[in-house]
């Protein structure tokens, strides 16, 4: 279970501090697939960076099984099964796209294997397995490369930052489908950060971020509708909430 208590993230702005996080507290149970959604500077990616380590909390704690992870570094959380795909996925020169879900799986898996991880993303593995994880490939091939690379890792905690960015709309609809087969297949927790009311709506639990807070958590059923109805003015709304 991850769960994070009355986080804060600050940053200098000129003279001041400015509150990306603004006491942040959420429990996701394991298992779950958590959609986390809101508007544009919300707060989102920021929080998922909190949460793999690349942030540090001003103030404020984060637990994975009732363990203390804040002070924590990346590669310890990693380590303890969390794994992140950024927004604008890495690139790796000289790493092979072989290499690199090699390295995911952490065993040493035949070319066949690591084929069936590129098929299951929606790519032609023959043309891409050997290929270098480098500026050649286009923004939406790496996504899917680095999604590829989560499901082969297997973690407890998978944390995936707008994994529908740059990804056109015939392997979109691919992408529900991996998710939802991660879902029931993987026995970890999944941690979605989206826009897409597809992927909102396969998820278990939805939390709404605005202005650096939590400003709902809920089911679908009790979130999306309010989300769609109040399309365009969301942003607005739930600014107005904080008030
Ligand atoms: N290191 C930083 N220094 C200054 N401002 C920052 C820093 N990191 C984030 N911000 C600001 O914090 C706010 C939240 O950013 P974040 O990327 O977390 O938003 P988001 O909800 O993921 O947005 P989007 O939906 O556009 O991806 C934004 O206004 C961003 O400019």
């Amino acid at each position: 279970m991850l769960r994070l208590e009355h986080v804060t993230f600050d940053v200098k702005d000129g003279n001041q501090e400015k509150g990306i996080l603004r006491d942040v507290s959420l429990t996701v149970e394991d298992k779950k697939f958590v959609a986390i959604t809101g508007p544009n500077g919300g707060g989102k990616s920021t929080l998922a960076k909190v949460i793999a380590g690349i942030e540090k909390p001003t103030s404020g704690r984060i637990f994975l099984d009732g363990t203390d992870i804040t002070d924590w570094s990346i590669t310890e959380r990693a380590r303890a099964g969390i794994s992140f795909a950024f927004q604008q996925p890495v690139r790796f020169k000289g790493v092979t796209v072989k290499d690199l879900i090699t390295l995911a799986a952490g065993e040493r898996i035949s070319t066949a294997g690591a084929c069936e991880y590129l098929s299951e993303v929606g790519l032609c593995a023959r043309d891409y397995i050997n290929r270098e994880v480098n500026a050649s490939l286009s923004g939406g091939e790496l996504k899917r490369i680095e999604i590829a690379t989560i499901i082969a890792r297997q973690t407890k905690l998978s944390l995936f930052d707008e994994p529908e960015a740059g990804i056109d709309l015939w392997s979109f609809q691919n992408l529900i489908q991996v998710f939802d087969k991660m879902h029931r297949e993987i026995q970890g927790t999944i941690l979605i950060i989206s826009h897409q009311e597809r992927i909102l709506n396969i998820a278990d639990e939805i939390v709404v971020i605005a202005d650096g807070q939590i400003r709902k958590t809920g089911t679908k059923d009790e979130i999306l509708p309010e989300l769609l109805g109040q399309a365009g003015t969301v942003n607005c709304r739930y600014m107005k909430e904080a008030e």
